[in-house]
């Protein structure tokens, strides 16, 4: 029974990695995720210079669920370009993914020409959750930005690239994001990001439970597992076929991953769940994952990747 995936050409041993954000943000976080059994990691969403995010409390513990308003705390863009540059020394056969999200476009063109200049030869994941000129939403809402954007990165930026989707909630929106998508020389597609700005209140201190934006902070975990898969299956029937789709959103046991594979993944990220756990929780996947696939006479993920079925 083989966990093995392929995006843009390169062969993955285990389709499943961490989301980024979560326990990548320094060398010994990303030590541990190429001696675990993950298929691949990806490093903290990387800003220009090194950034300390939001006062704490920042993040906060939900019964199987997180809220989180970090703030993009990060060692800057070249902390994570050198890992990824010397990874690739001692491991020149992985493809490793790197989160880029600049607070301006200007900062997220900076850092990919730094990028295209460089020897890395991995993924560049493309975070589009990230903040826009002051009065309009997140870029990833923003569709006119969403299109100017990926026209200028694909001026220059020739390596394999992608973008990491907020959720979306209207089947429209499915339809124009994808047209714009279906555009570009895209290698994969991640969706989703955690559901932005929700809000959880202690009723018992009568409080929000983390600092920034109010107690306004991102969802991720259990219950955002409907929106992931929602999310995987609108753009897995609206995308060309060499956009891959990297499944996230919801995914604390085997047959969580078997879903979004079956909604059409080739890859699954797991945040909220890798935080509790550690790298410990991709060996208990990877089991559940054979021990659902075996049940059900399947060898490989190919032979249910985006089979899902409906009624009629
Ligand atoms: C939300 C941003 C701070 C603009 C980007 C970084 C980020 C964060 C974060 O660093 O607060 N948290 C998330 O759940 N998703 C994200 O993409």
């Amino acid at each position: 029974t083989s966990l093995a995936t392929s995006i843009g050409g390169r062969t993955f041993g285990n389709c499943m990695m961490n989301a980024a954000g979560i326990r990548c943000q320094n060398k010994k976080d990303l030590d541990a995720l190429v001696a675990s059994s993950a298929g691949a990691y990806v490093t903290k969403s990387a800003t220009p210079q090194k950034r300390a995010g939001n006062p704490s409390p920042r993040m906060h513990t939900l019964n199987k669920g997180s809220i989180n308003s970090m703030g993009l705390p990060n060692n800057g863009l070249d902390y994570y370009l050198d890992y990824v540059i010397d990874d690739q020394h001692k491991r020149p056969k992985a493809t490793n993914f790197l989160s880029v999200a600049g607070t301006s476009l200007a900062d997220n063109l900076a850092m990919l020409h730094q990028i295209q200049e460089s020897e890395f030869n991995g993924f560049v994941e493309l975070n589009l959750s990230c903040p826009n000129v002051p009065g309009k939403p997140q870029v990833g809402y923003d569709f006119d930005r969403v299109n100017d954007v990926l026209d200028q990165v694909f001026q220059f930026y020739t390596k394999p690239l992608g973008v990491k989707l907020p959720p979306y909630f209207d089947l429209v929106h499915f339809d124009q994001i994808a047209a714009i998508l279906n555009q570009y020389p895209l290698t994969f597609v991640n969706t989703i990001n955690s559901i932005g700005n929700a809000l959880v209140v202690d009723p018992r201190s009568e409080q929000v439970v983390i600092r920034p934006k109010g107690g306004f902070g991102g969802i991720g975990g259990a219950s955002v597992k409907p929106t992931a898969l929602a999310n995987v299956r609108g753009l897995a029937l609206r995308l060309k076929p060499a956009i891959a789709i990297v499944g996230t959103g919801g995914i604390l046991n085997g047959v969580d991953v078997f879903e979004h594979i079956l909604c059409g993944a080739s890859m699954v990220q797991i945040g909220t769940q890798f935080g509790y756990e550690g790298t410990k929780l991709f060996d208990r996947l990877s089991q559940e994952l054979k021990d659902i696939m075996n049940q059900k006479g399947y060898t490989n993920i190919e032979q249910f990747r985006g089979k899902l079925k409906t009624f009629d």
